[in-house]
């Protein structure tokens, strides 16, 4: 590979099926030793491997859903390019991919050139808005959008949302997730036009934000939202919507809308259609945070589909274990849409001891409510119990811990 016309140092690395040259991660670290990829001349973050893992498997997943023989992409944000050479390389996918910066589209077409794909994937310099915008006039069917942009993606979904023909996957990043999770209000407003709060429950009202968002956006260009996959991991959000379009479908979409609601008083989480409510079981002041996305974070039926591409594809992913560790927690949280409870803040409120989250769900599941641990937090649970059910079931733990200390 002609690495050595590059004007800063390189690296070769191996991420996937792609055999790619990046900046020299060792060139760009802070003080403490920590790689910035901000600071390269081209972005490459080897934490979002994990990212692009599922980003393929979504992608051959939804392939099969759809029948389709080869899947149509637009990456517009592309940077070093290892995202579009591996949805060819690993879902033998047609890639269109943009970046604005000089350097990142130098480089990602080196590697498209490396790795044999300059047939799947061409490397244009344009702004993403009007790459995807040029992509719809030529008539090109995208059947996946894939926006990872540095912070928000929300600049670019309107042009994303127009550029799906009639069907097709949005599947955002947003790396903004001090203001999606609530730390930054004015932002969150702003950028996602909804009312701000702070809630427990900050990861999941991060990714439901998101996801409430996209579904709010398409239903103005009426296309209709069902959401395939949303999930958090490491500092960033993922939602694949898939987008059909449709004036009922997205009346459909828009029904799944509401606010989330957390009680700091008494720890209660839900959803209500009145933005000004109390809390319903304490009565008093809440925090109400939306619209939002209330539905299950992940498609049962795709999840399926996931699991046994997953199976297939397991050796070429960076990080097989991890994907089949989310799956495997998505699948058994996505029945329960109530948000999740944060164990350790239920405990403080009740002034107790916090018990195992697994022994909370066991304790819930005995009582013939489901229940459930989550992605979102490991002192997270999540349950289809009233709040009422929660903070007794709670309750009766601790005396039975009490009694049994006693007898020791
Ligand atoms: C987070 S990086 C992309 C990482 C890449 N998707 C991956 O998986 O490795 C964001 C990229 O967007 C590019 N960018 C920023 N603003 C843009 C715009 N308006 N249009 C197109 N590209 C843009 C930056 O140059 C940068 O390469
Ligand atoms: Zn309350």
């Amino acid at each position: 590979m002609a690495s050595g016309k590059l004007p800063y140092p390189t690296r070769r690395i191996k991420e996937g099926k792609a055999e790619i040259i990046v900046p020299d991660p060792d060139a760009y670290r802070r003080k403490d030793g920590v790689y910035e990829p901000a600071w390269a001349p081209v972005f490459y973050n080897p934490k979002m491997r994990f990212n692009r893992d599922i980003a393929i498997l979504v992608a051959n997943a939804y392939r099969e859903m759809i029948g389709q023989e080869r899947l149509v992409v637009a990456e517009p944000l592309t940077g070093s390019g290892v995202r579009a050479i591996r949805y060819a390389l690993e879902a033998d996918a047609q890639v269109y991919a943009a970046d604005i910066d000089p350097d990142a589209v130098y480089l990602a077409r080196l590697n498209v050139e490396a790795n044999g794909v300059q047939e799947r994937v061409t490397v244009e310099r344009a702004d993403a808005n009007e790459y995807l915008a040029k992509l719809r006039r030529e008539g090109v069917r995208l059947s996946i959008i894939d926006i990872d942009p540095f912070g928000s993606p929300a600049p670019f979904l309107d042009t994303a949302i127009q550029s799906i023909s009639v069907r097709g996957i949005i599947a955002a990043t947003a790396t903004d997730t001090a203001p999606l999770s609530g730390t930054h209000p004015r932002a969150l407003r702003r950028r996602y036009d909804v009312q701000p709060a702070r809630t427990a429950w900050e990861k999941e009202q991060a990714v439901r934000l998101l996801a409430g968002y996209i579904i709010r956006r398409a239903a103005s260009h009426e296309y209709g939202v069902r959401i395939l996959l949303a999930y958090y991991a490491d500092y960033y959000v993922r939602v694949y919507a898939e987008l059909w379009r449709g004036a009922s479908r997205a009346d459909d979409s828009l029904s799944k809308l509401g606010y989330g609601v957390y009680c700091p008083y008494c720890g209660y989480t839900g959803y209500t259609d009145n933005p000004r409510t109390r809390c319903p079981y304490c009565g008093g002041t809440v925090q109400i945070v939306g619209p939002l996305y209330t539905g299950p974070l992940c498609n049962q039926e795709f999840m399926e589909m996931l699991r046994s591409t997953l199976d297939k594809r397991v050796g070429s992913l960076a990080e097989p274990k991890r994907a089949v560790k989310l799956f495997e927690q998505l699948s058994l949280e996505c029945t329960i849409t109530k948000p999740y409870y944060r164990l350790d803040k239920l405990c403080s409120i009740l002034h107790m001891n916090m018990p195992k989250p697994d022994s909370m769900v066991e304790a819930l599941r005995r009582k013939g409510y489901k229940a459930a641990r989550t992605h979102f937090d490991p002192r997270g649970f999540r349950t289809n119990a009233p709040h009422t059910e929660v903070l007794n079931t709670l309750i009766e733990m601790q005396a039975r811990i009490a009694r049994e200390d006693d007898d020791n």
